[in-house]
C-alpha cells in the first residue's frame, strides 16, 4: 500500500459526509416496497382472497390445458385489479407446470398500445421463445400476419393462453377482444385462450357491441375501493420500508383513514405514505409524523402538477383552473363538464387574470394536451337522437391542488 492510499484512508471527504451506514437515508431502510410498481408477495395481497378464488376458479380448467372462461374485472383505479389478475395468472402459470402444462400469461396495458397490430405484436413477443422459430418484428407486416405469428407461437409452445388485457376500454378497436376469444373456435389456433379484461369504467359494458359483449363472457365482478381497514393492513405489510422508530404510530392509521374517505385506492395510500417520509427526510426531520402528511402529500402533488403542465402553454393552467373551480363547486372529484361550459368559466379565469381568451377550437387542443398527459381525463359523449357527439372532462387532481400552483390562486364564480 503506498502513501496516497492510507492518506485515503485516514481523512473523510466531507462532501459524503451526510451518507452514513444507512446509506445516507435515515428515514428509509426500503422505499423500494413504497414504489407504486412494487407487486407483493402473494401472502401480502389483502382483502381480495375472494375475487382471487373467483378468478382461478373461472380461469382454472386452463391448468389441464382444458378452455377457461373470460371474465371482466370492474373497479375504480387502485382497486387491485390488475394485482388479482396479474397473481391468478402467475399461479395458474406454475400449476399447470406442475401438472405438465404449458400455459401462456401475458397483461397488455391497452392503454400504451397503439392500435390492433401494436396489441397482437406486444402479446405475441412477450410469449414467443426461441424454440418456435418465429420471429416477431416492431413493424414491417400486416396485422394479419401477426396474428398468423401468434397463433403460429401458441400452438408451438403452449398448451393454453391467460391474457389480462388492462384498461380494456382504451383499445377502440372491437377486433382484438373478437379474434381473441374466438381464435379456437375459428379454428386458427389448437391451444385455449382465457382473457381477463380490466376496465375501470363501471359503465364499460353498456358501451360494447353485442358481438364483444358475448365473446368476453358474462363473468364480471366490481373491485369495490378499500375501506379504512384494508387500507392500514395493506400500509402496515409495507411498513420494513421504513427504519425501525422512524415511523410515529398515528401515521399509517391516519394515511389510511384519509385515504378511505377520499378514494379506497391503495396505489394513492401508499404515495401518501412515501411522501410524508420523503417530506421528513428532505427536511431532515429525522422521524415521520402525522402533523406532515397532509402537508407532503400536497407539496409533492403541487410540485408535480407544475411539472407535468411545465411544457404546455400559459392557456392550459388558465383551463385547468376552470375545471378546478367547476370541480371544486359540484362538491365532488368524480364530475363531467362539456368543453362548452369549461369554456365559459375559462372565459372569467382569464378575466380575473387580465389576459384575453383564446378560440374554443384552441381550448379543445389544451384539453386534448391535458388528457394526454392525465392531469384530465376526455371522453366522447353521444347527444342521442339528432345531437351528435360531444367531448366531456374531468379533473383527475384534487382542485386544491390545482389552486395552490400559484401564490395567487384563481377563484371565480361558476355560476352561469
Ligand atoms: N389488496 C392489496 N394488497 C396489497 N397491495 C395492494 C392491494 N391492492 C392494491 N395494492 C397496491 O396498489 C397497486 C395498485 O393496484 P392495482 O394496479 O392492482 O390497481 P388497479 O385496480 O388495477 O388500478 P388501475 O386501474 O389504476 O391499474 C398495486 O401494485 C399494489 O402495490
Amino acid at each position: 500500500m503506498d502513501g496516497s492510499e492510507s492518506s485515503d484512508l485516514d481523512e473523510p471527504d466531507e462532501l459524503f459526509q451526510a451518507v452514513d451506514e444507512s446509506g445516507g437515508d435515515d428515514i428509509f431502510a426500503n422505499r423500494e416496497l413504497l414504489n407504486i410498481d412494487h407487486v407483493p408477495d402473494e401472502n401480502r395481497i389483502v382483502g381480495r382472497d375472494k375475487h382471487i378464488t373467483e378468478l382461478a376458479n373461472e380461469v382454472g380448467p386452463v391448468v389441464t390445458g382444458a378452455p377457461p372462461n373470460s371474465v371482466i374485472l370492474y373497479g375504480k383505479t387502485g382497486s387491485g385489479k390488475s394485482l388479482v389478475a396479474n397473481h391468478v395468472m402467475e399461479r395458474a402459470r406454475k400449476e399447470a407446470n406442475r401438472r405438465g402444462y404449458r400455459i401462456a400469461t401475458v397483461t397488455v396495458d391497452c392503454a400504451q398500445s397503439k392500435g390492433e397490430a401494436d396489441t397482437i405484436q406486444t402479446i405475441a413477443e412477450s410469449i414467443n421463445t426461441p424454440s418456435t422459430g418465429v420471429s416477431v418484428p416492431t413493424r414491417g407486416i400486416s396485422t394479419n400476419e401477426y396474428y398468423n405469428r401468434l397463433w403460429a407461437i401458441l400452438d408451438t409452445e403452449y398448451d393454453g393462453a391467460l391474457i389480462t388485457l388492462d384498461e380494456v376500454d382504451r383499445l377502440g378497436d372491437d377486433n382484438v377482444l373478437m379474434l381473441l376469444s374466438r381464435a379456437r373456435e375459428a379454428g386458427k389456433v389448437d391451444v385455449p385462450i382465457g382473457i381477463i379484461s380490466i376496465s375501470n369504467k363501471v359503465n364499460f359494458r353498456e358501451q360494447m357491441t353485442e358481438r364483444v359483449k358475448s365473446s368476453l363472457g358474462h363473468n364480471e365482478w366490481i373491485f369495490d375501493p378499500y375501506d379504512g381497514e384494508q387500507l392500514r393492513e395493506i400500509l402496515e405489510n409495507r411498513k420494513d420500508a421504513f427504519h425501525d422508530d422512524v415511523l410515529n404510530s398515528g401515521v399509517i392509521p391516519k394515511t389510511a383513514a384519509l385515504a378511505a374517505q377520499r378514494h379506497g385506492d391503495a396505489r394513492k395510500a401508499i404515495r401518501l405514505l412515501r411522501h410524508a417520509g420523503d417530506y421528513a427526510k428532505n427536511n431532515n426531520i429525522g422521524e415521520v409524523t402525522e402533523d406532515h402528511l397532509e402537508l407532503a402529500q400536497e407539496q409533492a402533488e403541487v410540485e408535480r402538477l407544475k411539472e407535468l403542465i411545465a411544457g404546455l402553454p400559459p392557456h392550459s393552467k388558465y383551463v385547468l383552473y376552470a375545471l378546478a373551480n367547476l370541480t371544486n363547486d359540484a362538491g365532488t372529484d368524480d364530475v363531467w363538464f362539456r368543453t362548452t361550459v369549461i369554456y365559459d368559466i375559462y372565459t372569467k379565469v382569464c378575466e380575473a387574470q387580465g389576459t384575453d381568451t383564446l378560440t374554443t377550437d384552441t381550448i379543445r387542443g389544451l384539453l386534448s394536451e391535458l388528457a394526454f398527459l392525465e392531469v384530465t381525463e376526455s371522453n366522447q359523449e353521444h347527444g342521442g337522437m339528432g345531437k351528435g357527439t360531444y367531448k366531456e372532462h374531468r379533473l383527475l387532481w384534487e382542485p386544491s391542488v390545482v389552486f395552490k400552483m400559484d401564490p395567487d390562486p384563481a377563484h371565480v364564480d361558476t355560476d352561469q
